[in-house]
């Protein structure tokens, strides 16, 4: 990597303490009004001149984008590029094949020919376009930390006859996935010609297990009417050394990643691996997670369809709850670290009293607490509804019944059921206030994970697809997402980073 210089602001000019969007903050301070896609436009002109800074410079970005530090890895700094242009702006770009191979040929974009684009007007992206991470800043600000803009390239690095790709899908189900799988399929063959498309089974272990499956936009014209995944998903078995050996072998040159957090960071293991053996593969990562807790992106596919499901959760809850005397629905809902399902579900309904999510710890006794607003709520209404994140009361759970600290096959800690713990104590306290009372538990649990993607989820899983699609065409490796209403490929650091600091180990 060449690079020589950093001129990036001083720690000190940098704007830390008044960071709103800082993960942690993230499902209290962006709410659905506000989180208005932008309109991608740089207040001040691009430079140009962009220098490539040192990876001495990567204490700055960490600054810059007020990350925890305990989630930054040191290994982190031989991947990072940075580039330096005017009043603070900074370019946090991703790998390219040309930082670890030379002289690579380069071809022009078959799409400059396709009957279907070659008409309209400005097709391809420019090279310089980036979009910024954060689109509210002060007068003095420095510009900022900016991702370089998704879309397709007028040269690619691949002659489309030498491509082979592969997908996979791993970790929990999203609605959408499938939609993602079919438009990897039909856009790599339809706007590349790509003939040889792969699907490996069952999550990252089906690289070195299983046989990969031959996909065609025939074999995958009606997935994406159906739920979760056609490939199927596990967790745990990422072994990054089998995983790149049967890259290798079998000579696949474009992998496409479609998982969540942990998926992101399996990619990124892969991704090292295929720098430092020097392979030109192309490494793309689909964000996938229903629970919305990757910080960097505006929103998650299927995130829009399982908030929609819920409804139908909050509505039961909500029915019986007023069709009783002191009649209480409980409804629990994904969101391991996060309570976004819940705060949307319950937004969306309006008939929900209270929303417990994990960023906002609660307590059941005395005032203020979760049961002295249930006395109020049945004095006022004679019924109410409460809504709770899976994630949410783990700690006052763990008070009253010993946890196992068990874990899912890929580390993820098992969580307590919040909603059968509440409905008991809910009980009890009503018991001992001697007063009548009904509750309703509902757990929709999977219900709302494993259907098939909404019209708006497909639009985005279909863009998604695309932009990836064009991004490994053009010799990039990252995780592609929606910025601020604008595609951009992030860094692996980036997208795993953010999600990290959500979690509360
Ligand atoms: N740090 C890591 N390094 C390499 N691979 C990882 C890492 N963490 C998780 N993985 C792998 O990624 C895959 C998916 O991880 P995980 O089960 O945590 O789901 P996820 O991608 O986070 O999705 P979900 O939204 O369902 O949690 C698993 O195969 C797991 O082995
Ligand atoms: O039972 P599984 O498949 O591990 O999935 C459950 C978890 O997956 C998630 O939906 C994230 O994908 C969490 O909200 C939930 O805790
Ligand atoms: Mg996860």
């Amino acid at each position: 990597m060449a690079s020589s210089h950093i001129i990036l602001p001083k720690e000190e000019e940098v704007q830390v303490e008044a960071d709103h969007d800082s993960p942690a903050q993230r499902p209290f301070q962006a709410p659905a009004g506000e989180a208005a896609p932008a309109n991608g436009k740089a207040a001040l002109p691009f430079s140009a001149t962009c220098v490539r800074i040192s990876r001495d410079s990567y204490p700055n970005l960490r600054a810059l984008r007020n990350a925890s530090s305990a989630s930054i890895h040191d290994d982190d700094a031989a991947f990072v590029k940075l580039d330096e242009g005017d009043f603070g702006y900074v370019l946090d770009d991703v790998q390219h094949f040309t930082d670890y191979i030379p002289d690579l040929q380069t071809f022009p974009n078959p799409l400059q020919d396709h009957p279907a684009y070659s008409t309209v007007k400005q097709y391809f992206v420019n090279a310089d376009d980036t979009v910024p991470e954060k689109v509210v800043i002060q007068k003095n600000s420095p510009r900022g930390v900016h991702f370089r803009r998704a879309g397709p390239r007028q040269r690619v690095y691949f002659d489309t006859e030498e491509v082979k790709a592969c997908i996979v899908t791993c970790g929990g189900l999203c609605p959408g996935l499938n939609t993602v799988i079919r438009e990897l399929v039909c856009g790599l063959s339809h706007m590349y010609n790509v003939n040889e498309v792969f699907g490996i089974q069952n999550g990252y272990k089906g690289f070195y297990s299983s046989n990969y499956l031959p996909m065609t936009p025939k074999s995958v014209n009606d997935i994406h009417k159906r739920g979760g995944t056609v490939l199927g998903t596990s967790r745990g078995g990422h072994d990054t050394k089998k995983i790149v050996d049967n890259i290798q072998d079998r000579g696949i040159n474009q992998v496409y990643i479609i998982g969540g957090d942990g998926t992101q960071k399996g990619a990124y293991e892969i991704f090292k691996e295929v720098r430092r053996r020097g392979l030109k593969v192309a490494v793309a990562g689909i964000p996938k997670t229903i629970d919305n807790d990757i910080a960097v992106i505006d929103k998650s596919f299927g995130f829009d369809t399982a908030v929609e499901e819920a409804q139908r959760a909050i509505n039961a809850a909500h029915v019986e709850a007023s069709s009783a005397e002191n009649g209480i629905g409980l409804v629990k809902l994904m969101g391991r670290y996060s309570g976004f399902i819940a705060m949307y579900a319950t937004l969306a309904s309006r008939d929900v009293d209270c929303c417990l999510i994990p960023e906002s710890p609660f307590y059941l006794e005395g005032p203020g607490g979760l049961f002295e607003y249930i006395d109020r709520r049945l004095k006022e209404n004679n019924h109410m509804v409460i809504v709770v994140a899976e994630g949410a009361g783990q700690d006052l759970i763990a008070q009253s019944i010993p946890a196992a600290d068990q874990q899912d096959a890929s580390g993820n800690k098992l969580l307590l059921d919040v909603g059968l713990w509440l409905t008991h104590k809910i009980k009890d306290y009503c018991k001992s206030k001697k007063m009548e009372m009904t509750i309703k538990y509902i757990d929709p649990t999977y219900m709302i994970r494993a259907i098939p993607s909404n019209a708006s989820d497909n639009v985005y899983c279909t863009l998604l697809a695309h932009s990836a699609i064009h991004g490994a065409m053009a010799g990039y490796s990252f995780t592609v997402g929606m910025v601020n209403g604008r595609h951009a490929y992030i860094p692996f650091h980036v997208s795993i980073t953010s999600s990290i600091s959500f979690r509360k180990h």
